[in-house]
């Protein structure tokens, strides 16, 4: 994995390269093809309704921070699916760079190619840390392995664009969500070095939805009550196999969903 090598030349570098440097790397190959599609120059209106912004310069508390048993976890990782209450949990920041924090991106990366991911969140796995992989390219080998920890927006644009999104904790579900093109991202990477990014196409969009995931943002959050309605079924048929799998009352029903209501749009977070 050159994740972290490589985010350390990219973060000191990426500035004083043409913006089209990032794009190049995603036009190869993709296991769908569907990728390949993406939209990049909408002047769609806005779509979606939004919520769950995090909120910037708030003090930090110690329970905020990941313990050692917060990041304890056993290989190999299993995909947590909607709607498993992990999903909606707050995600601690991490502060512990250490080895075993390198292993839970590694065994991440691992499930994210198994399950033909692009992205994975630690949530996703039952870890509820503030921690992200992904690839867009999403074949071992190919593209850039890219982890962030405790990744923040600095800014997103306002050019918003559509894309025909899959999560991986709802297996075989795609439906239409507006995001901004392109963000503006603090992070640090796996050895906790920090750095500033502009993410812009397929890995802003890959990036936005594994933050939201970290925000504890379903993917349907987003959609509009038109798109949404196109998937309930689907939804209702994963909060059944919930209940039979676990004997638990599903913690959330797409039936009574309401948006929350600090929905905020996208803006400074
Ligand atoms: C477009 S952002 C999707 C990120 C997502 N990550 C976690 O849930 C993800 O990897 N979803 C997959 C279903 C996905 O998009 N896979 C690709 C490649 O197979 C696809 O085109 O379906
Ligand atoms: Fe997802």
């Amino acid at each position: 994995m050159a994740s972290a090598t490589w985010l350390h030349t990219f973060s000191l570098s990426y500035a004083l390269r043409p913006p089209s440097i990032l794009p190049a790397i995603f036009h190869r190959s993709s296991p769908s093809g569907r990728l390949f599609s993406y939209l990049s120059g909408s002047s769609l209106p806005p779509l979606g309704p939004v919520h769950a912004q995090a909120k910037r310069g708030s003090a930090m508390k110690d329970e905020d921070v990941a313990s050692r048993d917060n990041l304890r976890f056993e290989a190999p990782l299993k995909i947590v699916e909607y709607p498993d209450p992990v999903l909606r949990a707050k995600n601690k920041r991490i502060d512990s760079f250490d080895d075993n924090l390198k292993k839970l991106a590694d065994e991440m990366f691992d499930v994210m190619y198994k399950t033909d991911g692009i992205g994975l969140s630690a949530p996703q796995v039952g870890i509820n840390v503030r921690l992200m992989v992904f690839n867009p390219v999403g074949e071992r080998g190919e593209g850039e392995e890219i982890v962030l920890v405790n990744p923040r927006v600095n800014k997103y644009s306002k050019k918003v664009v559509l894309f025909n999104e899959g999560c991986l904790s709802f297996p075989g579900i795609y439906a239409d969500v507006e995001r901004p093109e392109s963000v503006k991202i603090d992070a640090q990477d796996i050895k906790g070095a920090r750095f500033s990014v502009n993410l812009s196409g397929l890995p802003a969009r890959v990036f936005q939805h594994e933050y939201d995931h970290l925000q504890g943002v379903l993917f349907f959050d987003r959609m509009t009550d038109e798109v949404l309605e196109s998937i309930r079924a689907e939804l209702q048929a994963l909060e059944k196999k919930y209940e039979g799998r676990t004997g638990l009352a599903s913690p959330e029903r797409i039936e009574t969903y309401k948006r929350k209501k600090v929905a905020a749009g996208f803006g400074k977070s």
